[in-house]
Parts: C-alpha cells; structure tokens; sequence
C-alpha cells in the first residue's frame, strides 16, 4: 500500500522519468499489456518512447495495449478521437501490432455491451500490468469524475462542464465538445498491477497537494491510488508547488 511521489525539475524530466518506467517494464516483460493516457501531460512520455524505439533500442512488436477512454459517438478518423491521438502521438511511430492496441469503441451501437467486451478484452490479455495516468484539475483520472463508486468497471459517462471546458481548447466551438465519454472504470483501473500518474504545470497543483495531504473519498477520484498497492506520482515543479519536499527527491507515504 502506499504512494510514491517523485519530483520532476520540469515537463520533460518528468516525461523521462515516466517513460524511464515504461522501458523497464518493457525489458522485463516484451509481452507486457501497457494501459494509456490521452491529453496534453502524456505527450512527452510518448515522444521519449518513440525516440528510444527509433534509435533501436526498444521493440512494442509482442506488447498489448488498452487506453483509457474514448469519446462517446465520436468516429475514429475524426482528428479529435482519442484513436487519431495514439495513432498520431505513438502508434504510427512505433512497432506495436495494431490489432493488439484497444481503444473503447466510441460509435458502438449498444455502449454497455460495448463496455463489458472491453473489460473482458482486457481480463483475457491478463490485466494491464502498467498504467499510464493523467490527473484532471478535479481529480478525475480516465473520464471518472468526482462521486464516482470506486468499484465501478468500464463505462458511459456524462462529462462534467470543468472537463470539457478543459478539452475545449482542441475543438473549433464549444457545441463540438463531446458530452460523453466511454471510460475505463476506478475499478478497472485499480486492476492494474502497476500505476504511474504524471501531473505538470501549476493548474495541476491543487489536485496534486489534495492527492497528497486529502484523504480517500469518491469526490476526488484519484485519492482511491493510495489504496493502491504500486502507484507513483510524478510531477514537475509547478505541480508540486502545494507540497513540502524539503529538498527531497522522492516522498512515500
Ligand atoms: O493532461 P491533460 O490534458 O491536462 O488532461 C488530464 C486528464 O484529463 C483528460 O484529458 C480528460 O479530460 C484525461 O484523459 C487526462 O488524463
């Protein structure tokens, strides 16, 4: 049990440190199955990867994939779909087995059957063993907002007006901006053997001292990680802002 919080000097130290971990993952397990993030904080991670896997030094051919969300009714070649992010930020630039990198599909039909085949797509390739987290400003990790049940599985959510306002930036009008989501669930995620959460810049401050300092509630959905037994923080100096690192690199609790 317990967080790890590691500080980062800046935006791509902290992408370094991460992707530092997904190397190791990757040397120790080629068929590892990679839970992944979407948004602006995760970007880096990828470059790093991508970097290291084109000076020949990391292969993806044999790992699995699951990301974490999708836009609810958004196709997968619109530009703004989470699939055009992973085909755009990693896939394409890599040499993962298409087939084997998942991502909720957002135009399906029947949603709840659509969320248990996820669940059990990624039950079947026996758990993500590494997961890539960003935080929201509300704590929310995945598309999980505040007061949602920590054991909930793989869902259809209604977006809060904070997040998509936070997701406007990347839509002409703010009527583009999706209303719902189909996310892993906290339950789903807490599945996961292996847990790392990147938070940079000084928006992110808040949520990073209430993950520290707050206790273990519904309303700040990333507090359920210090129930988690391998979860780890990283974050940059801007974020760490509300936290007394008294010249520490590293603080576990
Ligand atoms: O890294 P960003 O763009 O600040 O987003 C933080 C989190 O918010 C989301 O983009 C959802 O709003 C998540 O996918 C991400 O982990």
């Amino acid at each position: 049990m317990g967080m790890k919080l590691i500080a980062a000097a800046d935006y791509q130290d902290m992408s370094q440190k991460a992707a530092s971990i997904f190397l190791k993952q990757m040397e120790q397990k080629k068929q590892s199955v990679l839970g992944l993030a979407t948004g602006g904080t995760v970007k880096g991670v990828y470059s790093e990867l991508v970097d290291v896997f084109i000076e020949g030094e990391i292969s993806f051919a044999e790992a699995a994939s699951f990301n974490l969300d999708e836009y609810f009714g958004m196709k997968k070649e619109d530009p703004n779909s989470y699939f055009s992010y992973m085909q755009e930020q990693f896939f394409s630039k890599t040499d993962f087995a298409l087939e084997r990198n998942h991502i909720p599909d957002g135009t399906a039909a029947d949603p709840m059957e659509e969320c248990s085949r996820y669940d059990r797509l990624i039950e079947q390739a026996g758990g993500v063993d590494l997961q890539l987290l960003g935080i929201g400003e509300n704590g929310h990790i995945g598309f999980n907002e505040p007061g949602t049940p920590f054991e909930i599985g793989t869902h259809l959510v209604r977006l809060t007006e904070s997040t998509r306002q936070a997701n406007a930036r990347y839509f002409e009008t703010m009527a583009q901006v999706p209303k719902e989501a189909i996310t892993m669930g906290i339950g789903t995620i807490m599945k996961s053997r292996k847990i790392v959460l990147l938070a940079s810049g000084v928006k992110k401050a808040g949520a990073i001292e209430q993950l520290w300092y707050g206790e273990v509630t519904e309303d700040f959905p990333a507090s359920v990680l210090k129930q988690h037994p391998d979860a780890t923080i990283i974050a940059d100096k801007e974020a760490l802002s509300g936290i007394r690192m008294d010249g520490k690199g590293e603080l576990h609790q």
